[in-house]
């Protein structure tokens, strides 16, 4: 579904990689935890899955295709596979909940019968039908993220990319936030998400990946956020990568 082989990549006016020879695989249906300290590498990763950034050597793989040979032209058809979510939410502030998720389908054209059905679903999916018609600043931080997460969503995406989508809210709200990710991963999209929160991965037993400076440290499935257990280095993927 996802593969890295030997990724690098260093920003622009940076000596330090922000990901240094990653190779890893991520396969259908997985619930991926991304740990590591702030600047490990966490959202560079996602960004090369999403084709926001590309590598400065190595490959990636996502759906088939090779990210590198993807026009930019051909982007936007590739991203309507991916969903994302923030950790600050990124909902449109004069749009009501029900524009906030019809709009990712508006730009992609799609019609306003398809709207009508798709847009109540994914509010139904997030439990916030009775919400439609309420403003951003009308809702919680937990139902805004969950409006967030209808948005990413409402096109069933193959994959659910979600960068520290707990980081704001408390730990009750978090708990219901990670159960709605775990039912959509039930339903079949992969999920990949980039935490701080030890108490959510060590709770959830998932697969834990852990990025320390950029290279992958720990590949271990069923893991938890810290562990004195010898990694796991997952089907042979991710060997280069550890140290
Ligand atoms: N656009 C950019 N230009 C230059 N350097 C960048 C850029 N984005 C990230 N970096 C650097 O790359 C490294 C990895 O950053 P990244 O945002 O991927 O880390 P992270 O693990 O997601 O951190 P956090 O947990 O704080 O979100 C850091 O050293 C960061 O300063």
């Amino acid at each position: 579904m996802i593969r890295f082989d030997e990724v690098t990549k260093v920003y622009r006016g940076t000596a330090r990689p922000a990901l240094n020879g990653v190779s890893l695989e991520i396969l259908s249906g997985e619930f991926v935890f991304l740990v590591g300290a702030s600047g490990s590498g966490k959202s560079t990763f996602l960004r090369l899955v999403l084709k926001e950034e590309k590598p400065t050597s190595g490959t990636i793989h996502a759906l088939g295709q090779d990210l590198g040979h993807i026009s930019s032209r051909k982007v936007p058809y590739f991203r309507r596979n991916l969903g994302v979510v923030f950790q600050d939410f990124r909902l449109l502030p004069n749009k009501t909940v029900f524009d906030n998720v019809a709009f990712s389908l508006q730009v992609i054209g799609k019609s306003a019968g398809f709207i009508h059905e798709a847009v109540p679903d994914a509010l139904q999916t997030v439990g916030l039908d009775g919400k439609a018609q309420r403003y951003p600043h009308e809702l919680s931080g937990g139902e805004q993220q969950r409006v967030a997460i209808a948005r990413a969503v409402v096109n069933k995406p193959a994959i659910l990319l979600a960068d520290e989508p707990t980081g704001n809210l408390d730990p009750e709200t978090s708990a219901g936030i990670m159960a709605l990710l775990e039912r959509i991963n039930a339903n079949g999209t992969t999920v990949i998400m980039a935490t701080h929160d030890a108490g959510i991965v060590d709770r959830l037993q998932r697969r834990v990946i852990e990025v320390i400076g950029g290279r992958v440290v720990r590949d271990e499935r069923g893991g938890g956020y810290k562990t004195q257990a010898t990694p796991i280095i997952a089907q042979g993927f991710g060997a280069e990568g550890a140290s």
